[in-house]
């Protein structure tokens, strides 16, 4: 993705100060060989990993639509991986997302721009919960379909390496407007099609 804008956004003296701080508060030496240069790491890690934040996904892509004479019943795309942060612990969750639409008056979008918008939901501090609705909600927005449905199925490394410490849980949440939530058969279908291509 292009992170130019996330870039910008960023405080990056404020960062480097911060990564420093934490670090002598937690007893390392920031001047010890392998830590010189981390406070710049992390910076260039952040810039990447919250490009999404207080952006538009039109920041990034060109959401452009194109049209076509015979609808397709629905469009998935499936098992698109994305990484994100807990807003809580600032620790990885990461997975999959299954993501699909039915299309409205003939209006399809590229479909790299679904990853493009799982990757800008997911690239900011959150929850799975938020990344799910914000998918459903921003393709809702720039293609107005019949109905979207976004599944996710993700692992929390703040479950996993710290606290109840389990590991390999996999927490789902989906999401399901328009058509899939009035059309039971089309629903069967996008989970049918989708079952077992999230974890
Ligand atoms: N619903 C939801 N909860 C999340 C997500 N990511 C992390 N959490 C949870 O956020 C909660 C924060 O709870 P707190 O009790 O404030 O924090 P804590 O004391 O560190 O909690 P423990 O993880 O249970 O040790 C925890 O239960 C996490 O498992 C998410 O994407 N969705
Ligand atoms: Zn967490």
């Amino acid at each position: 993705m292009n992170i130019r804008w996330g870039r910008r956004n960023l405080n990056r003296e404020k960062i480097k100060q911060a990564v420093r701080d934490l670090l002598e508060a937690i007893g390392e030496d920031t001047q010890r060989e392998g830590l010189l240069e981390t406070p710049e790491r992390v910076t260039k890690a952040y810039a990447e990993i919250f490009s999404g934040l207080n952006h538009q996904p039109e920041d990034f892509t060109d959401y452009k639509i194109f049209h076509v004479e015979d609808d397709p019943e629905m469009v998935i795309v499936q098992r698109i991986p994305f990484y994100s942060v807990c807003e809580h612990h600032l620790l990885p969750f990461f997975g999959y997302a299954n993501v699909a639409y039915v299309p409205k008056d003939g209006r399809v979008i590229g479909i790299s721009k679904i990853p493009r918008l799982v990757e800008f939901a997911s690239k900011r501090p959150g929850m799975q919960e938020k990344v799910t609705a914000q998918i459903a909600s921003e393709l809702t927005r720039i293609l107005e379909p019949n109905g979207v449905a976004v599944s996710i199925s993700a692992r929390h490394m703040c479950m996993e390496m710290r606290g109840i410490n389990r590991t390999n849980l996999f927490t789902y949440t989906s999401k399901f407007t328009g058509r899939f939530k009035t059309d039971a058969e089309l629903k069967q279908d996008f989970l049918r099609q989708t079952e077992n291509k999230i974890v």
